[in-house]
């Protein structure tokens, strides 16, 4: 079974409680997520290989660490998810982003998929799914389905909200997909937000409603 893990960082804590209030503006609220990303970013890539390379500093020759092993990759849901790709590329400048569009139809919750497009070598390469929220967890799981179906292997989830029910839809149809979130929340309601949460995402960072 995969894992669920909650960053409870005292950093990502607060600016998710800024994220969470409703008075926080379209320009803030951008600020946040990639903040809160960033932060995540950095938990999220403990894992990462080092290898010891020679440099040489203006005082001597030196060994020194740099990260090896796969290559990685980012696949922002649109559109909420395109919050979350400035923070992961301010730490991860080469990471290769592919895009995955799903928007979950208000009467049915079902995702309904219109864009897809990730790096031809996908296969070969780490990757980190970005949707700020996992709600019912229909989006996210249809999207780690897309990614399997093109070659995908090695596939995180990273969710700033997170309801039980959709860690436990993923658990149930991807449970090789480790989930890392900075809230895990009480429930659903009946038009299945997650509760507290934060409202709809992809409305707050745009500002469409
Ligand atoms: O876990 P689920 O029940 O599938 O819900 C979560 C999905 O809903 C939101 O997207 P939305 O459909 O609002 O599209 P948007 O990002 O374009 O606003 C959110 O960004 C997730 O993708
Ligand atoms: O609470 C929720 C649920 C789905 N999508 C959102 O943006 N927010
Ligand atoms: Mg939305």
């Amino acid at each position: 079974m995969s894992k669920v893990v909650v960053m409870d960082h005292p950093l990502i804590q607060h600016k998710l409680t800024m994220l969470r209030d409703k008075n926080t503006g379209s320009k803030d609220f951008r600020d946040l997520t990639k903040e809160i990303t960033m932060l995540m970013a950095y938990e999220m890539t403990r894992n990462l290989n080092l290898m010891e390379i020679e440099i040489e500093t203006p005082i001597c020759k030196a060994k020194s660490k740099v990260i090896t092993g796969k290559k990685l990759g980012i696949v922002p849901i649109l559109r909420a998810g395109m919050g979350m790709v400035d923070g992961v590329l301010q730490l991860i400048p080469a990471a290769k982003v592919g895009h995955i569009g799903l928007y979950r139809d208000p009467e049915t919750l079902e995702p309904v998929e219109y864009y897809c497009k990730l790096p031809t070598d996908v296969e070969e390469r780490e990757l980190f799914l970005l949707d700020p929220m996992l709600a019912t967890g229909g989006s996210a799981n249809a999207a780690i389905q897309f990614i399997k179906d093109r070659g995908g292997v090695n596939i995180r989830l990273v969710a700033i909200i997170a309801a039980p029910e959709g860690v436990e839809a993923i658990h149930k149809l991807h449970p090789d997909v480790d989930i890392y979130v900075a809230g895990m929340d009480e429930k659903l309601n009946e038009k299945a937000y997650i509760v507290p949460g934060l409202g709809d995402a992809g409305d707050r960072l745009f500002g469409t409603k």
